[in-house]
Parts: structure tokens; C-alpha cells; sequence
């Protein structure tokens, strides 16, 4: 079977299911952690494996790691890896290095006690210097992943880990989460292509903290343990740069990207055994896996979150004539999982900035963090990547941009969703596609891909929903909500410039009688103005505060019908359990990174941490001045910075 084939018989799949159109500015439709307080074990105690090299294929020229660990580090360059997914590379030495800051929320949820981060062991580790293998005693040698992707649209051929090395998969015997713990920056690999390795401590500061600050904002993402300097390294990009490490760590770190590469080198049988590696070893089995929802407009928002699942791995299920086996159901699960992650980004207004498919994880993590950031003033058009001059991976594009991506994952799973109940037949296996059973394939998998796009959106939406719900205070859904509370808030926010995430946390704290009053809400209004006032054209501060005390009528009754007029304290203690007060926004970031790299103030950063991995405080109680600075008003000249993805 020529996968090519498979696009050019189906133009279709390259654009996105017919009534999936991308979110636009009118019509909206398209648009302190709980820490488990544990003991934790040693990093010695931790149970380390190593399922993925052990399952899945390594690298032809390296068989072994001992072939790996005897090669100088030179042969281990860059150069084209056929008919793997990985290579045995071991992280590169480094000089001097400095442990910057450790996440105590990383800590916790890879089941690491308190204090372990101060140890030599611990130290090595994250900076490259230990790895879990020696000659005598064996153990986990690391690896490095081989993937390709789509970049802004284009295929960019074999990308893979070019400088994040893996050191072994850990389980946290409390959670039974098993996760890969992986250095980024830690040298070159067969996958660096024309770089370096390294990563320059500014893009290291940024990935560390908010990676964090996206999981303890409860959004799907890879993680960071720990940031290690090292000062030695001078990395050059626009000027010489400090390197740093970050330790990072993921339930997979798998990505679409990696089966596009097999897809394009047409390696079928490779592309079988890693969907059924994701099934059995990154999933909990076949059977975890969901079948079809209906979508009709009797399916509760419960419904559409609550598919059957149970159904075993050999069952093909047959839905409207078309037969599903676990391929599609697969493939469904992957896509649900990103539906939820892009839905929870839109509704904190955070944006990813490159979402090239090597940057979507098959998880449904954030992954990738290049040019990020949280929304400052909303604005639909808004993309932090100062390189993406066309907009692409805009705010407003995220989620059809995320399905589009599913639809390349769609085509490199094709074979095997088209099969339907032919998918583990003798010569189907062996043989592939014969020339008649190809147009019922094709037929098959096309019908799949647009339903698993119609529940993309379904499930995007309800995400989306809840979480918006959630965030002004709502604890039912109404139908009217979407367009009457949620589309007018943020035409609302568009119009006059004020900040996103401001506005919740702000609307959080407001009493509910204080808006009793025409005069009391136009009053009120000016709480989400910025120092300077407002922004936008045509309107005096007289409309201005019409229109938002409008919003806030609207919104007062809706809240009273969820809430009663008795329970306001507990309605703003709900809503400020939701709603951050502390963001990572860009210029915190910069001003964090300025101050530990050129005024070697190392404190800084474990104070932005802290109010990272504990955003919805309404104080920290670590520096008054510099917290009420990071969640006030942005500075007006800082508002939606850009950055390169030069890192
Ligand atoms: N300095 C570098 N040295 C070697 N390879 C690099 C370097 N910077 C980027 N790459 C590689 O270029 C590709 C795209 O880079 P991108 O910035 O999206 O990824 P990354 O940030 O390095 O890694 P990840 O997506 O795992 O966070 C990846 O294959 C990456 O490994």
C-alpha cells in the first residue's frame, strides 16, 4: 500500500471536517495545587524501567549501549536513523554545574521525598553527569527519540530529539504514574542536524516555570524537575549565551511527529507496533481505549465526556456501517485527549506559539515550549511567536491547528483504521493492501477521521465550556450562556483592551451586591481597567462603563440563579480557586531571566516558582512589593511580547 496514495485519493483530509470551521472573533462557537502530601522515596529507591527501548526498535548502527558508551561522542553526529525510533546516546559531560531550582510539585508526583534534591546523586543526575548504567552492573543506558514532523505546514523530514536525552522511565509507587525523565540541553545526538545540543538558560528559565505553572494550573502538560546551570557552556545564538539542563519528565514524550516519519518512509509495520506500543505501554490497554459517542443534539455535555470504554482489543464495533476496531478507537482517544488540552489553553489564555506536529503530543500534553505565553489584553490574533508572520499558530487558530495536526496523525494511522475487521488478517499483516480492498480502505478510514473530528470539536467544546463556566462562577450550564455571557465578555475584552486573566480573577473578588445598582456596576466597571484606563477606539469612559456594567447585569442574575443571594463568599471562593492570580506572563519571565543571568540573583526564581506551582493564592508572603508588582497591571509597554524561537 503506497501511503502517499492514501492523501492523494482523499484531498478532503487535508482540511478539516465540513462544519469544523476555525474560532473567530464574532462567532465565539469557533473559539494552590493540591499537593498529596506523601513521603517520597530516595532516587535510588525510585523503580526505574526501561519498557520503550526494550520494546520498541534502536538504532541499527548502536546495538547495544555498550557500542554506544565505547563511541567517541563525534560518531555519535548527526545523520539520517532508518527503521527506528531511537538511539543510545548517552548526555555529554559538564563543568562546574550549578542546581538553579528544583519543583517541589515535581517532586511530589514522581514520588521523591524532600531534601533528595540536595544530594550529590540527585545533583549528577539532572546535570548530565550520572547516568543509571555502568559497564559492570548494567542498568538503563539513555536514548534519544528519532521523529519527523510537520513545520508550519511544510514537512520538515527527520527532526528528532537533537538535544533532549532520555535517562530511564521512573514509577511513582504511590501514583502507579509511570513517567520518562529526560534532559533537555544535554548534548548532541544523532538528531541535532545542524545545532548544537544545548539550550541557553533563558529558554531553559521559561520551559521550567511554566511547564509547571500549566500543571498547577490543572492544564495537561510535560513537566520540569529541576533547571541546572552551566556556566561553562557558552551557547551561541543572537550572542553567547550561559546553557543550562533542563530535567523534564512526561508520561510519554511521544509525538505526532513521530509517526509522521513513518508514515512518509512508508514503514507500516513500524507505525502497527508503536500504535500498539502507545495502546498497551503509554495507554492502560486496548480496552482502555473509547468507543464512538453519538452526537445528535439529545447528548449531554456527560454524554460526550463519558464514552463506553471496556470494549476488548480484537472487537470490532460497527457504528452507522462503518466497522471501528481498536485502530480507530485508538486514534479517538488521542484525539479526545488534545480536544481537552486545547479547550483548557483557550480558557487560560495561553498559547504554545510553534504547534508544528513534533510539537503535539500523543498524550494530549502541552509539550514544546518555545515562544509561549499567557494572553495579556485579549486579542483572538495574537501569536507570541514573533517568526509566524502569518498568524498560524494564533491564539484563535489553536484549535483547528491542533486538529489539523490529528488529521496527519489520521493519515499515518490510515491503514490501520481503514482495515476495519480486516486489520489483523494473515496477509493484511504480511502483504499490505491489495489493489480491490483499496477504495473500501480509503472509504473507511475517511469516514473515521471526519467522525473523530466531529467529536474533536464536540468534546473541545463542552471542555471549553466547562472551564469557562467554571471560571465566571457558574456551576450549571445554559444554553444561552455561550453566546450571551461568555461571547459578549470577550468581544467586550476585545474592545476595550483589558487584560484576560485580570478580568476573572478581578471579577472573582467583586460582591455580588455591589452590582445591584446600575450606578453600583458602572462603578464597579472600572476594576478591570488597566493604570492607564482602557484601550480600544470609540469609546469615552461614560461607554465604556456602560458596556461593561451591562455584562455585569447579565452576569450578576445568572450567578443568583446558580448561587442564591445568600452565598457570595463561597461563590468568590469558588471562583478564586479557579482563576489565577499569578501568571507567568511574558515580562515576568524576562525580568526573572535578567536578574538571575545578569545580576546572579538566584532567589528570584524560586519565589516566581512558588507562586507558579500556587497561583490562585491571593498572597505568598515571600516579598509583598515584587508579588503585588507580578499580579497587577501589566506594564503598558511589556503587554503581548514576542520572542523567537531561537533557543
Ligand atoms: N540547539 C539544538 N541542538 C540540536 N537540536 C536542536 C536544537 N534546537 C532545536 N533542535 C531540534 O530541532 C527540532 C525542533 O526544535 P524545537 O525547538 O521545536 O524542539 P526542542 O525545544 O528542542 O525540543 P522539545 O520539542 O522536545 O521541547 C527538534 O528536533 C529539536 O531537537
Amino acid at each position: 500500500m503506497n501511503f502517499r496514495l492514501l492523501a492523494a485519493c482523499s484531498r478532503n483530509w487535508y482540511m478539516f471536517p465540513r462544519s469544523f470551521r476555525p474560532p473567530s472573533v464574532r462567532n465565539r462557537l469557533n473559539q494552590m495545587v493540591s499537593h498529596l502530601s506523601t513521603a517520597g522515596i530516595s532516587l535510588a529507591e525510585l523503580p526505574k524501567s526501561n519498557i520503550f527501548t526494550s520494546k520498541l526498535p534502536h538504532d541499527p548502527a548502536f546495538d547495544t549501549p555498550e557500542l554506544s558508551h565505547k563511541a567517541p561522542r563525534e560518531t555519535l553526529g548527526p545523520r539520517m536513523v532508518n527503521g527506528a525510533l531511537f538511539t543510545y546516546i548517552r548526555p555529554e559531560q559538564t563543568a562546574e554545574p550549578e542546581l538553579l531550582g528544583v519543583s517541589s510539585k515535581a517532586m511530589n508526583d514522581l514520588g521523591l521525598k524532600p531534601g533528595e534534591e540536595q544530594t550529590s546523586q540527585f545533583k549528577a543526575l539532572v546535570s548530565g553527569n550520572e547516568i543509571w548504567w555502568n559497564e559492570e552492573q548494567g542498568g538503563i543506558y539513555p536514548w534519544a527519540q528519532c521523529y519527523g514532523g510537520w513545520q508550519f505546514g511544510s514537512w520538515a523530514g527527520q527532526l528528532g530529539d537533537g538535544r533532549a536525552i532520555s535517562l530511564f522511565e521512573c514509577t511513582n509507587p504511590q501514583t502507579n504514574t509511570r513517567y520518562e525523565l529526560q534532559l533537555k540541553g544535554a548534548g548532541k545526538t544523532p538528531y541535532s542536524r545542524f545545532a548544537d545540543g544545548k539550550a541557553v538558560l533563558r529558554s531553559s528559565i521559561r520551559e521550567y516555570v511554566v511547564s509547571e505553572a500549566l500543571s498547577a494550573l490543572g492544564i495537561p502538560t510535560t513537566r520540569a524537575l529541576s533547571l541546572t546551570l552551566i556556566p561553562n557552556a557558552k551557547v551561541l545564538r543572537e550572542r553567547l549565551e550561559p546553557g543550562a539542563i533542563v530535567a523534564r519528565f512526561a508520561e510519554t514524550w511521544l509525538r505526532i511527529g513521530t509517526f509522521d516519519l513513518l508514515r512518509v518512509r512508508g514503514d507500516r509495520e513500524l507505525i502497527r507496533k508503536l500504535a500498539t506500543y502507545v495502546a498497551e505501554d503509554v495507554f492502560s490497554g486496548w480496552e482502555s481505549l473509547p468507543a464512538i459517542v453519538s452526537l445528535g443534539d439529545q447528548q449531554s455535555s456527560t454524554q460526550i465526556d463519558n464514552p463506553r470504554r471496556g470494549i476488548p482489543g480484537d472487537q470490532v464495533q460497527e457504528h452507522q456501517d462503518v466497522q471501528e476496531n481498536r485502530f480507530a478507537r485508538l486514534y479517538r482517544e488521542i484525539a479526545r485527549r488534545n480536544a481537552k488540552t486545547v479547550a483548557a489553553w483557550q480558557a487560560y489564555g495561553f498559547m504554545n506559539g510553534v504547534l508544528n506536529t513534533d510539537n503535539t503530543s500523543i498524550y494530549g500534553l502541552s509539550l514544546d515550549y518555545g515562544p509561549f505565553a499567557f494572553m495579556d489584553n485579549f486579542d483572538p490574533h495574537y501569536t507570541p511567536n514573533h517568526d509566524d508572520h502569518m498568524l498560524r499558530y494564533a491564539y484563535r487558530n489553536q484549535p483547528s491547528i491542533i486538529w489539523w495536526n490529528l488529521v496527519r496523525l489520521g493519515e499515518s494511522l490510515g491503514e490501520l483504521i481503514g482495515a476495519g475487521n480486516q486489520v489483523d488478517e494473515e496477509s493484511f499483516v504480511n502483504n499490505g493492501v491489495t489493489k480491490e480492498f483499496e477504495p473500501e480502505l480509503i472509504k473507511r478510514a475517511e469516514k473515521v477521521i471526519e467522525r473523530v473530528g466531529e467529536e474533536f470539536k464536540a468534546v473541545f467544546l463542552n471542555e471549553y465550556k466547562r472551564l469557562m463556566g467554571q471560571r465566571l462562577g457558574l456551576k450549571t450550564q445554559a444554553e444561552s450562556d455561550f453566546q450571551i455571557l461568555f461571547s459578549d465578555m470577550l468581544d467586550t475584552l476585545e474592545a476595550l483592551e483589558l487584560d484576560f486573566n485580570h478580568f476573572f480573577r478581578r471579577l472573582s473578588g467583586l460582591p455580588l451586591s455591589n452590582l445591584e445598582t446600575e450606578e453600583g456596576r458602572r462603578e464597579a466597571a472600572s476594576v478591570f481597567f488597566h493604570a492607564e484606563g482602557f484601550g480600544g477606539i470609540g469609546y469615552t469612559e461614560a461607554t465604556a462603563r456602560d458596556r461593561i456594567a451591562k455584562w455585569l447585569d447579565i452576569w450578576r442574575l445568572r450567578v443568583l440563579e446558580d448561587w442564591g443571594p445568600a452565598n457570595d463568599e463561597e461563590r468568590q471562593k469558588a471562583m478564586k480557586s479557579v482563576n489565577p492570580n499569578f501568571v507567568p506572563r511574558g515580562w515576568i519571565l524576562d525580568e526573572v531571566i535578567e536578574r538571575v543571568e545578569r545580576k546572579g540573583d538566584r532567589d528570584i526564581l524560586g519565589r516566581v516558582m512558588h507562586m507558579s506551582l500556587n497561583p490562585f493564592n491571593d498572597e505568598w508572603g515571600l516579598h509583598n512589593e515584587e508579588e503585588e508588582r507580578f499580579c497587577g497591571d501589566v506594564p503598558k509597554y511589556k503587554r503581548a511580547m514576542m520572542c523567537s524561537c531561537s533557543s
